[in-house]
This record gives structure tokens, C-alpha cells and sequence, in this order.
């Protein structure tokens, strides 16, 4: 039996970052087609902004490994709409995940393959469990990087198609300086 070698790393709790991870930018332009306003999207497209930022430390793609990472999601609105992580559901759809809140304000709206949407508010300590089958995407309703771990079985996979084309059934909007959770207008099922 060869055994791997175990590690341990020291997230920097400021900046999100785990040495030797991999990184992945995400920036507005990645995310054409996610946003309910695309006038605030397009005038926002000029600058380009880094929306969020992944370092993940991951594994070959075996049954009963782990791998984790760090978002940091940036502070923005594309027009009333929070900025946020794509989200997805996992390519083995029964795979659960645990989410850990490192710092900033922010929540996960978790959705089920039938549309039923629920909204979990996380700040730094907040420990969210994505069970099998739910969609999951997080948002920055804050003023400051919204910065969270991730753990999540090595053969998980991601799944972007339904959540692309479809989105969520609720969006988190500011509305009169209050963060509001509300139907999305544009779902269908
Ligand atoms: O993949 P997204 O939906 O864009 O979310 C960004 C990332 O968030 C967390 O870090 C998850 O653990 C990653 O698996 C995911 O890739
Ligand atoms: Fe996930």
C-alpha cells in the first residue's frame, strides 16, 4: 500500500489565500448571462472586475478523498443584484459539501433540482452543510471580501448547466439599504 502524504497549510485569514493552491479568477466576464440587470452588467463589463477568486487544494478524482478550497468573493452589485459565485451542482449530484465562514458578510442560496430555493446568512464562524442534490451558490451582501472554506468529496465534480441556464428561483437584491431576499422574476421551471 503506497499512502499519500498528509498536509498542512495555513489559510491567511485576511486574504483568503492557501499557499501552494491552485488559483482560479473569476471576472464579470465570465459570468455573461448570470445577472437579471444586463445594462448594469454591460455599462459594469468595461472595468471587468474580478468577481471572485478560488484557491483549491485538490486531489485525483477517488471515491472517499477530499478537497478543499477558500473563495474570496469581492464586495459589488451588478445594478440592485449582490455579486456571487456561479454555483452549481455536483457531477455526482448526491456528493454533499461542508461551507466555512472565515470573514465578511455573505449567505448561500442552496436550491433543489425542483426549485425549491432556501437562503443561509454566513459571516465568519458559520458552518453551512450543502446535503446531497442542492445546488449551491454563495454571495458578498457586504462592504469587504466575503472570504469562506470549502471541503468537498474529491469526485464530486462541478455541474454549471442547469444553474446557468435557468439561475435560481430567488436573487438577493439592496433594496432601500436592506438586503432582501425575493423571487427571481426571470425563473421558469
Ligand atoms: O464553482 P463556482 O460555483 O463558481 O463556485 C466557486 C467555488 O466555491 C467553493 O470554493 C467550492 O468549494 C468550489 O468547488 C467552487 O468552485
Ligand atoms: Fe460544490
Amino acid at each position: 500500500m503506497e499512502y499519500k502524504k498528509p498536509l498542512g497549510v495555513d489559510i491567511d485569514l485576511e486574504t483568503g489565500v492557501i499557499p501552494g493552491a491552485q488559483k482560479l479568477v473569476r471576472r464579470l466576464s465570465s459570468l455573461k448571462g448570470y445577472f437579471l440587470d444586463e445594462k448594469a452588467y454591460n455599462e459594469l463589463l468595461r472595468e471587468d472586475p474580478v468577481v471572485y477568486e478560488v484557491y483549491a487544494i485538490e486531489q485525483e478524482e477517488n471515491d472517499g478523498d477530499l478537497n478543499f478550497a477558500t473563495t474570496v468573493l469581492y464586495p459589488g452589485k451588478v445594478g440592485k443584484e449582490f455579486f456571487f459565485t456561479k454555483g452549481h451542482s455536483h457531477a455526482k449530484a448526491d456528493r454533499a459539501e461542508i461551507y466555512y465562514g472565515i470573514r465578511g458578510k455573505g449567505g448561500m442560496l442552496l436550491q433543489t433540482p425542483e426549485g425549491k430555493a432556501e437562503w443561509i446568512p454566513m459571516g465568519p464562524g458559520t458552518v453551512v452543510y450543502v446535503p446531497p442534490y442542492w445546488a449551491h451558490r454563495t454571495v458578498n451582501t457586504g462592504n469587504e471580501p466575503f472570504i469562506f472554506l470549502a471541503v468537498y468529496p474529491a469526485d464530486a465534480g462541478h455541474d454549471y448547466g442547469s444553474i446557468a441556464e435557468k439561475g435560481f428561483s430567488k436573487i438577493v437584491i439592496e433594496e432601500n439599504g436592506e438586503v432582501k431576499v425575493v423571487n427571481n422574476p426571470r425563473w421558469k421551471k
